[in-house]
């Protein structure tokens, strides 16, 4: 469902990560390790909004390299930061990306919309929004067009806990048809998700496994 293979990048003369490789089956798994790891660089290269220096990444089979538009079909990111312009609206994010999507804003959306509480801030501009507000709605997003494999960098942050709750239910859902892939601190969140925990560290050295629990390297052994 999500392969990628001998991912490679550095920030100017500094090696983040070389040759990482991985093959994740429908399910949901949580990236995990120390703060400048790497996560949010490799879930950006997995989603294709940051350059790798060299690698492949395949989404349903889908190369990300030499068939952008139909791999992103099947695909959403939701980054940690909003980077939304300032002056849209709760409503006009939602519509840009059903639009980019080929799609609407469906009955579903506007339920999760309603669970995180987010009808008053439909026509609120992002600049007026607390930073609460703003990641719900581009979590609210990240599920538009219902993509199979969701990318999600620290989605917990941020969050209060009814909503984590929410957010905690739909990954667990994603993860019984598709694929969660999501950055994460947070132990409990982590745990509510029901989701299998993928280590930086062994990521970047996949020789290291056999000295690995199952649970943590079953979907990366090689
Ligand atoms: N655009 C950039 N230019 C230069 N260096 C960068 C850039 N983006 C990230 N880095 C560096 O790459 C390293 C990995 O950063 P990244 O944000 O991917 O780590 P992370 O594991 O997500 O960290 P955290 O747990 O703190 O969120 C860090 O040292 C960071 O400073």
């Amino acid at each position: 469902m999500l392969r990628f293979e001998r991912i490679t990048k550095s920030f100017g003369w500094r090696r983040i990560f070389q040759g990482i490789r991985g093959e994740l089956a429908p399910g949901v798994y949580a990236l995990q390790g120390p703060n400048g790891s790497g996560k949010s660089t490799l879930l950006g290269i997995l989603s294709g909004a940051i350059a790798a220096d060299a690698g492949e990444v395949w989404i349903n089979g889908v190369s990300l390299q030499t068939a952008p538009l139909p791999a992103r079909q099947g695909l959403s990111y939701a980054p940690d930061e909003s980077p939304i312009y300032p002056f849209m609206t709760g409503c006009d994010l939602l519509d840009f990306v059903a639009m980019a999507k080929k799609t609407r804003v469906g009955s579903d959306i506007l339920e999760l919309v309603a669970q995180f509480g987010l009808d008053p801030h439909l026509q609120t501009r992002f600049s007026a929004m607390s930073l609460g507000t703003q990641k719900k709605f581009m979590l609210s997003a990240a599920w538009i067009g219902d993509p199979q494999v969701m990318l999600l960098d620290e989605p917990s942050n941020g969050l209060d806990n009814h909503a984590r709750e929410i957010l905690a239910q739909r990954i667990r859902l994603r993860g019984l048809e598709g694929l969660a892939l999501f950055a994460s601190h947070d132990a409990t969140f982590v745990e509510a998700c029901g989701a299998n925990i993928l280590r930086m560290e062994h990521l970047k050295s996949p020789e290291h496994c056999n000295h690995c629990n199952a649970r943590e390297t079953i979907q990366i052994c090689y």
